[in-house]
């Protein structure tokens, strides 16, 4: 695979037509992330256009309830045929395992490949301190990683959503064939904004990231183009 379809432009904006905008800026750009603002505010609508367009899709709706409620969403994602979809591992193994289920029921309803079930281990926006502090987490930071992404491995997931920190610990534990998906990554021209675990695009992808979600310091850019171009050109030093 080439290094530039291992980055993925998450199109956080308000409606449909500033994500139309946006895919038709970056034609470069194969693999979009829908999150939750633009399927909140807009629906399935986006998916139809990008499918339209042969981009490939992250459907990042981070589902997180009990596992039926799981389930029932997880069946209802896999249907549009969507590449990768993301749950959060702390609903627990039980939500884990019938997500794992649902997907290929719901892929099958269609007529389309289930999507790569990824389980978010802990978001990227929070801290060392504030797993601690905050959320009350008696565990080291990667210590907890490694337990969430262990536990998606054994219940069937594909793959995890992991800050780039913690890839190189992951990579030697995981299956080989376990997907790391890393947002929280930064080239160093860039502001951290809300992020707390972060490295570069060519950090995150020498430790081991299968995939990069990288957002506003492409789509937040005075030139979005220059953006993607800058950090393709990163990449290549390492690919
Ligand atoms: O732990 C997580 C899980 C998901 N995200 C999502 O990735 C992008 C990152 O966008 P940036 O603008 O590059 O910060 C965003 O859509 C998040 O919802 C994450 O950041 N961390």
């Amino acid at each position: 695979m080439n290094v530039e379809e291992r980055i993925i432009v998450a199109l956080d904006v308000p409606d449909v037509e500033s994500a139309i905008a946006l895919v038709d800026q970056l034609p470069q750009v194969g693999f979009w992330k829908v999150g939750l603002e633009l399927f909140t505010s807009s629906g399935s609508k986006i998916l139809e256009i990008l499918k339209s367009r042969q981009k490939r899709i992250f459907l990042d709706l981070k589902f997180h309830d009990i596992p039926n409620t799981v389930a029932g969403a997880c069946r209802a994602a896999a249907r549009y045929g969507v590449d990768l979809l993301t749950i959060h591992a702390t609903g627990g193994r039980d939500a884990l395992k019938a997500a794992t289920e649902a997907v290929q029921v719901g892929a099958a309803q269609t007529g389309v490949e289930p999507p790569k079930l990824i389980a978010v281990t802990l978001l990227t926006s929070i801290s060392a301190r504030q797993l601690a502090f905050d959320l009350k987490i008696p565990l080291e930071l990667p210590e907890y990683i490694l337990e969430m992404a262990l536990m998606a491995q054994e219940t069937g997931l594909d793959g995890v959503v992991c800050s780039p920190l913690e890839v190189a610990q992951l990579r030697q534990t995981c299956r080989d064939d376990f997907l790391l998906v890393c947002p929280g990554v930064r080239p160093t021209w860039a502001n951290m904004a809300d992020q707390k675990r972060s490295l570069t695009p060519a950090q995150a992808i020498q430790a081991g990231a299968n995939y990069l979600v990288i957002g506003r310091p492409i789509t937040a850019a005075a030139e979005p183009e220059l953006a993607w171009k800058r950090i393709s050109e990163e990449l290549t030093t390492v690919a």
